[in-house]
C-alpha cells in the first residue's frame, strides 16, 4: 500500500535521509528502529508528507503523493498518525476530540460519529472518560485517546512516531497493549519506537536505520538473534 523510491531528505546541508527504498503491504506491521538522530521520524513523516522529501517518490495505493497535483489532505484521510506528544485539542472533551474530524472532514452525522467514538473509547478502555477534558487525563490515557481519535477517521494505515517516549514507565504498557491489539486486528502499522520488546513481539518486519539509511530489513527473530551488519550488532548490544 506504500512504496518509497529513492527518497532523500535534507535540512539545509544536513542530508537526513539518503536513498530510502522500501514498501509496506496491506496488513503488515513494520517497526522502524535505530540510533537517535538516524532519521526514523523524518522517514515516517515523509510517508504522509508532513515532511516534504527533497527528492524521490512516495506512492500510496499506487498514487505518487509527491506529485504536487495530488490532494494531500485527501491522502492523509487514509493515514492516521499518532505523535509522541499526543496533540489532543485541549479545549475539547474526549468525545469532541474523537468526533470533530469525522464530522467536519468526512461529513459524518453527529449521531454516527458519537456512536463510533463510544465504540473506540471502549476499545482503548476509556469509556468512562468520554466527557473528560485532556488536562484531567494521565499521559497514557491521553495517548489512548489520541489513538482512538486517529482511528475515528477509519484510516487504512496508522503511523506511530515514538508513541510511548513521552510517557512515564508505568503507562508505556497500557499504550503498547492498544497498539498490539491493532496489530493483531490486521491493520497496517508503521511504528517508530525505542521499545525493543514490542518490536520483537509485534512486528512482522524490522527496518533498522542508521545515519539516514536503511541498513537492514528483516523479520524480528533473525534481526534480534542474528543481525547481519556490524552497525545493527553494535546497536543491539547497547539497547538489549
Ligand atoms: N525540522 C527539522 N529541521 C532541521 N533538522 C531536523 C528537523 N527534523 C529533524 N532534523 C534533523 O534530522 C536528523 C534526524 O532526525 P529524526 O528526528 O528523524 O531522527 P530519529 O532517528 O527519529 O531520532 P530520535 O530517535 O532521537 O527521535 C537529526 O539530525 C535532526 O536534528
Amino acid at each position: 500500500m506504500i512504496k518509497v523510491e529513492q527518497l532523500h531528505k535534507s535540512f539545509g546541508e544536513n542530508e537526513v535521509l539518503q536513498n530510502i527504498n522500501t514498501s509496506i503491504s496491506y496488513g503488515e506491521v513494520v517497526t522502524i528502529i535505530g540510533p537517535s538522530g538516524s532519521g526514523k521520524s523524518t522517514f515516517l513523516r515523509c510517508l504522509n508528507l508532513l515532511e516534504q522529501p527533497t527528492s524521490g517518490h512516495v506512492y500510496v495505493n499506487n498514487e505518487d503523493i509527491t506529485n504536487p497535483k495530488v490532494n494531500i489532505l485527501k491522502v492523509r484521510e487514509q493515514i492516521g498518525m499518532v505523535f509522541q506528544h499526543f496533540h489532543l485539542f485541549p479545549h475539547m472533551s474526549v468525545l469532541d476530540n474523537l468526533t470533530y474530524a469525522p464530522m467536519t472532514v468526512k461529513g459524518i452525522s453527529k449521531k454516527e460519529a458519537n456512536q463510533k467514538a463510544e465504540e473506540l473509547l471502549s476499545k482503548v478502555g476509556l469509556t468512562e472518560k468520554i466527557n473528560a477534558f485532556p488536562n484531567s487525563l494521565s499521559g497514557g490515557q491521553k495517548q489512548r485517546v489520541a489513538i482512538a481519535r486517529a482511528l475515528a477517521m477509519e484510516p487504512e494505515l496508522m503511523l506511530f512516531d515514538e508513541p510511548t517516549s513521552a510517557l512515564d514507565p508505568e503507562m508505556v504498557k497500557e499504550v503498547l497493549e492498544v497498539i498490539k491489539d491493532l496489530a493483531h486486528s490486521g491493520m497496517t502499522l508503521a511504528v517508530v519506537t525505542h521499545e525493543m520488546g514490542f518490536a520483537k513481539e509485534v512486528s512482522g518486519r524490522i527496518i533498522f536505520m542508521d545515519q539516514g539509511k536503511i541498513v537492514e530489513e528483516s523479520e524480528p527473530n533473525s534481526f534480534f538473534e542474528k543481525p547481519r551488519t556490524k552497525r545493527a550488532q553494535t546497536f543491539l548490544t547497547k539497547v538489549l
